[in-house]
């Protein structure tokens, strides 16, 4: 399963990063991170424009990914936010485009990745991320507990992602920043828009919620809206457009407010 594979992998990685730190620990964090949830829950349906150079589900998405020229394009169409890929063997991502993007804009930046260690997430914040994502269907209601608090230590806000009622609970248990209502079902890669719409009204007042993959049209943007959401998390449609800044541009402008 998909999900096992990663989670090998990521622990790997957590620890090459730990020998890392040991002799060379990360700067103490300094600046203002920027509020994920904020942003999303300005007026108008927020769009978290992703650089999402390739995926497991599809492969390579776009060659030559210029991640800052993507990023900036996001901006000047009116994403919200940007999120970040920083897994490299699945997604073909790296942590540097990460830095680089949240310097060339004025947005909030997601860390998109497979976290499950403290480490990571002081990483998030030294990279330069505002928030990073959790996802439920890989970590227990404990694991979710604990790396909000270690978000929380670093200054950094939360989106934790779900797909079904009980990821939801142990979800609501560790009070995110932003909730994700994650379309992609990630052992068969499969998208279901109802997904949103059957999750959506089980999650309480006063939570920004995100609709999250599978949004391959203005009109997904819509029914998104028309579900409840108060944002979407965007990748492969944005990615596979000419323009980014029209991308999003014509998301908008498909949403009826
Ligand atoms: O995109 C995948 O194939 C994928 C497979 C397994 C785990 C995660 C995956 N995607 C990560 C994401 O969260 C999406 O990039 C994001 O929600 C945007 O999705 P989309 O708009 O469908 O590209």
């Amino acid at each position: 399963m998909f999900l096992d594979r990663i989670a090998e992998a990521k622990r790997a990685e957590v620890e090459r990063l730990r020998q890392q730190v040991e002799t060379a620990p990360f700067p103490a964090a300094t600046g203002k991170i920027r509020s994920l949830a904020a942003a999303v829950n300005r007026a108008g349906l927020a769009v978290i424009a992703e650089v999402k150079p390739a995926s497991p589900s599809k492969g390579v998405i776009r060659e030559e990914v210029d991640p800052v020229k993507t990023a900036q394009g996001y901006e000047a169409g009116g994403a919200a936010a940007v999120s970040v890929l920083t897994d490299e063997p699945f997604f073909k991502g790296n942590k540097e485009s990460l830095t680089r993007v949240r310097q060339a804009v004025n947005l909030p930046v997601l860390r998109k990745d497979f976290i499950l260690d403290p480490l990571q997430v002081e990483e998030s914040r030294f990279l330069g991320a505002d928030a990073i994502l959790l996802i439920a269907a890989m970590l227990t209601e404990e694991e979710l507990i604990s790396l909000r608090r270690a978000a929380r230590h670093h200054g950094l806000e939360v989106l934790i992602e779900v797909h079904g009622e009980d990821e939801l609970q142990r979800a609501l248990a560790a009070e995110p920043d932003v909730l994700g209502i994650n379309n992609r079902n990630l052992s068969t890669f499969e998208t279901d828009l109802a997904v949103t719409e059957r999750l959506r009204p089980r999650i309480p007042a006063g939570i920004p919620v995100i609709g999250e993959s599978g949004v391959s049209s203005p009109a997904d943007a819509d029914r998104l809206r028309s579900a409840g959401v108060d944002g979407i998390l965007v990748g492969e449609y944005l990615m596979r457009q000419s323009s980014p800044r029209a991308g999003v541009e014509g998301l908008l402008a498909g949403v009826t407010i």
